[in-house]
């Protein structure tokens, strides 16, 4: 604006700005009074709708519109090329594939939503609204394939983590060929709810399926399982489904869980799309196992993809294609983020802080994750100190825990590894043990921050022959081009027979492998990742708290064997064990961390009444002396007819591995105990067990099953004893009064397991 230098300069502006300022009124008043309250409004509207994606913006019209333009360009192009290369005889040739190419391109064009043609309700939409209507529609689909409302279920019962290995594999397989992690989900059964079974949710599902116990679901299944038999009707109809069963064919009650399983599966609507495969442990398991997941995998992706018209899922192209070699296992992702911690940041993690010492449960509920530290109270070696095996008697004092059992009762324990196995380990890796880590999720019972010595001493399985998906890992931490090719062939189709006899017989342990393979240096953290869980190990309680107050027993033999490579194998639990009974011995303090393990059958009548016929040799025998010590505590306090009680136990030598003899000897002499039958297996020639020992009193015994009603308890080894003791009681009844036939006998067996007549605590 130029300097004003008069008066008249003044008034000229006046008068200019007055009708620069009446033409603004005039038009500016209606546009602030009517216009801009709806115009601001729609574009703040649009502004919101643009930055959700809920309609395009300018320059995104302005894209599509070209895209049209190219895709009738497209279109005209494919007409042209299929009229120009079709063959009049229609004979299918090359050209004609490419003609085929073409003319799929001109179908997709004209499948393809057209932005201004929806119909609804008969009336065309037209323009924005079209628009807007196809681009929810497409981030709809978008949602849906990033999060499809039908899933793949890959559940596993497992005990020991077997099905639960292989279940990961099948898992990663199927994840890796439908290229979508979302698809597939991993679950122990019990993190299933069994109502979301149904056709719009999980239309399929491969499940791996072990026993325990005799014939017993394991414990992340019994709750699903026991919901799963009270169902009825065709609960899972539209289900399709495929199980591999793990079993032993030692055990009389072979594949009970997963035929169950499958079986109720079935009656309820669910259809078997794939060979159930049985793989038994007596023939290895390997090669059912691998013949399983190469094919389920297979089937269940082909239902899935034609279920949900989904196209894809290229098994074959993965399993080590890149290195060569056919079948390997796939190689899992990581799952959990490690964040290392600064020695400060880790100084205040020490040993022993993997879980509180001191926690103490009001209600007495401990588990592997929260376990009661029993202190040892004493201990007592039943064998000579230079005998070839070892059994110990160990006391445990529960005051003040509110832990509370009845004889029958197991107990988990939470071992720990070889402290020199674990050195051993740590420098060979050259790793610092005291380097603190915390992880990104929960990874088995690690509880965070935590050292690698301790995780690697508490919580990971580091003697059981490794897995095919860890070698996986292993190999690919190979330096040498040599050893990881080594590896990898081991694992693969074509080794077969080297994996049976390297690893199965072999036994090796990881610091085995580390020395075969001494290129082979994985991370810490996929070690931690990628080694099984040290799985708590299970012991009978041989006490009865209302005798021994405050106190649990039990008694263990020190696991040691040779394997066919001459490799001499320590039990972890039973090892570290002993090692702390030395220590009490020296008058060290020991606490142990320990959390109870109910039996649900396993338990001593509540009458006194009918008889009672206990069989258990070796350290089976230890439920027995908790039931016979409860029977006398009863006995004391009732006025009722006692059934007779015999206990058939067996050891070698009378003199060396005699468990619990003054127990069961003064019992008996009290008349507490009527009968006490042992077998001294190696005091003669000829080798004496518990079913000879039945035998001598065959008579007597089917009399007390068939026509007093008396209860059969037998615990210990389901290899040999439980069968050949089942055998014998089969035998017992056809030569009784009774003389049933063989298949009566059998029949009345189960209906006297299933009555809780006939209950069995065995192990392998
Ligand atoms: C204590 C114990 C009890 C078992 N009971 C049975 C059984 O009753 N029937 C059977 O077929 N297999 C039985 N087995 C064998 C397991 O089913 C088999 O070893 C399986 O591979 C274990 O799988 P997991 O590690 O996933 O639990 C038993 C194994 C153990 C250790």
């Amino acid at each position: 604006m130029a300097p004003l230098s008069s008066v008249d300069d003044f008034v000229d502006l006046v008068k200019r700005n007055t009708l620069a300022s009446v033409l603004c009124a005039l038009v500016g008043f209606p546009l602030a009074c009517f216009v801009l309250p709806i115009a601001a409004p729609l574009a703040l509207v649009y502004y919101v709708l643009v930055q959700q994606n809920m309609v395009p913006s300018p320059l995104a019209l302005q894209r599509q519109s070209a895209a049209k333009a190219a895709e009738t360009k497209v279109e005209e192009e494919g007409k042209k090329a299929g009229s120009d290369t079709t063959p009049a005889s229609g004979v299918k040739t090359e050209s004609e594939g490419k003609a085929k190419a073409g003319a799929s391109v001109v179908g997709k064009v004209a499948q393809r939503p057209q932005v201004e043609s929806s119909v609804e309700g008969g009336r065309p939409l037209t323009g924005g609204v079209a628009l807007l209507r196809r681009m929810r529609e497409q981030k709809a689909a978008q949602a849906k394939r990033d999060n499809p409302d039908k899933k793949i279920l890959v559940a596993y019962a497992s005990q020991t983590g077997t099905a639960h290995e292989i279940a990961k594999v099948v898992h990663a397989q199927i994840a890796e060929s439908c290229g979508s992690a979302k698809i597939p989900v991993l679950a122990a059964f019990n993190d299933v709810d069994i109502d979301t079974l149904r056709a719009d949710k999980f239309p399929l599902v491969a499940f791996v399926a072990a026993s325990t116990g005799d014939g017993d679901p394991p414990d992340n299944t019994a709750s699903f399982y026991a919901k799963m038999l009270r169902k009825s009707d065709d609960e899972f109809k539209g289900v399709k489904y495929t199980c591999l069963g793990l079993g032993d064919s030692n055990y009389t009650r072979f594949m009970a869980v997963p035929r169950n399983m499958r079986k109720k599966f079935q009656s309820l609507g669910a259809e078997n799309i794939y060979w159930d495969a049985e793989a038994d442990e007596v023939d290895g398991l390997e090669e059912t196992v691998d013949k399983w997941t190469e094919g389920a995998v297979k089937a269940v992706l082909k239902e899935y993809n034609a279920l949900t018209n989904r196209s894809g899922g290229n098994v074959e192209a993965k399993g080590g294609k890149d290195s060569g070699f056919l079948g390997l296992p796939a190689l899992l992702p990581r799952r959990v983020q490690f964040t290392w911690l600064s020695a400060k940041e880790g100084e205040g993690v020490k040993k022993g802080l993997r879980f509180s010492r001191d926690h103490v449960d009001g209600r007495g509920s401990y588990g592997p994750l929260a376990p009661y530290f029993a202190k040892v109270k004493s201990v007592k070696r039943v064998t000579p100190a230079d005998y070839e095996k070892q059994i110990i008697h160990m006391e445990l004092c529960l005051e003040g825990s509110n832990i509370s059992y009845k004889p029958g009762d197991a107990f988990g324990v939470l071992p720990e590894n070889s402290a020199d196995l674990v050195g051993k380990i740590l420098s060979y890796l050259g790793e610092d043990g005291s380097k603190c880590f915390t992880t990104s999720e929960q990874l088995n019972s690690i509880q965070t921050p935590c050292s690698i010595k301790d995780a690697l001493s508490l919580h990971c399985d580091l003697t059981s022959p490794p897995k095919k998906t860890l070698l996986r890992m292993l190999a690919e931490s190979c330096g040498e081009e040599k050893e990881k090719a080594s590896l990898l062939e081991m694992i693969s189709t074509a080794g077969k027979e080297r994996y049976r006899k390297e690893i199965l017989e072999g036994q090796p342990n990881l610091l085995d492998i580390f020395q075969a393979y001494p290129s082979c240096k994985p991370h810490a953290e996929d070690l931690i990742e990628f080694l099984p869980a040290l799985a708590p190990r299970e012991y009978s309680v041989s006490s009865a708290s209302q005798v021994h107050t405050g106190e649990m027993h039990f008694a263990f033999s020190v696991v040691e064997y040779e394997t066919v490579k001459g490799r001499v194998r320590h039990g972890v639990a039973t090892t570290w064990l002993s090692k702390l009974a030395e220590e009490v011995e020296q008058g060290k303090t020991v606490r142990i961390p320990i959390f109870m393990r109910p039996s649900k059958e396993f338990q001593h009548p509540e009458s006194i009444s009918k008889p009672i016929i206990m069989i258990g040799p070796g350290t089976g025998v230890s439920p027995f002396r908790g039931f016979s010590h409860y029977r006398s505590f009863l006995q004391s306090r009732s006025k009722q007819d006692v059934g007779e009680s015999w206990l058939f136990y067996g050891c070698r030598d009378r003199t060396k591995d005699f468990l619990y003899e003054e127990d069961f000897t003064e019992l008996h002499e009290k008349s507490l105990l009527n009968h006490y039958e042992i077998a001294f297996s190696r005091e003669q020639a000829e080798k004496v067990y518990v079913q000879h020992k039945m035998q001598d009193h065959q008579e007597k015994l089917g009399k007390l099953i068939l026509e007093k009603e008396a209860y059969v308890f037998v615990c210990g080894d389901g290899l040999h004893m439980a069968k050949d003791v089942h055998k014998k009681l089969e035998d017992i009844l056809c030569t009784s009064d009774a003389a049933m036939t063989p298949s009566s006998a059998k029949s009345y067996l189960q209906d006297m397991q299933k009555g809780g007549r006939y209950v069995r605590d065995i192990w392998s």
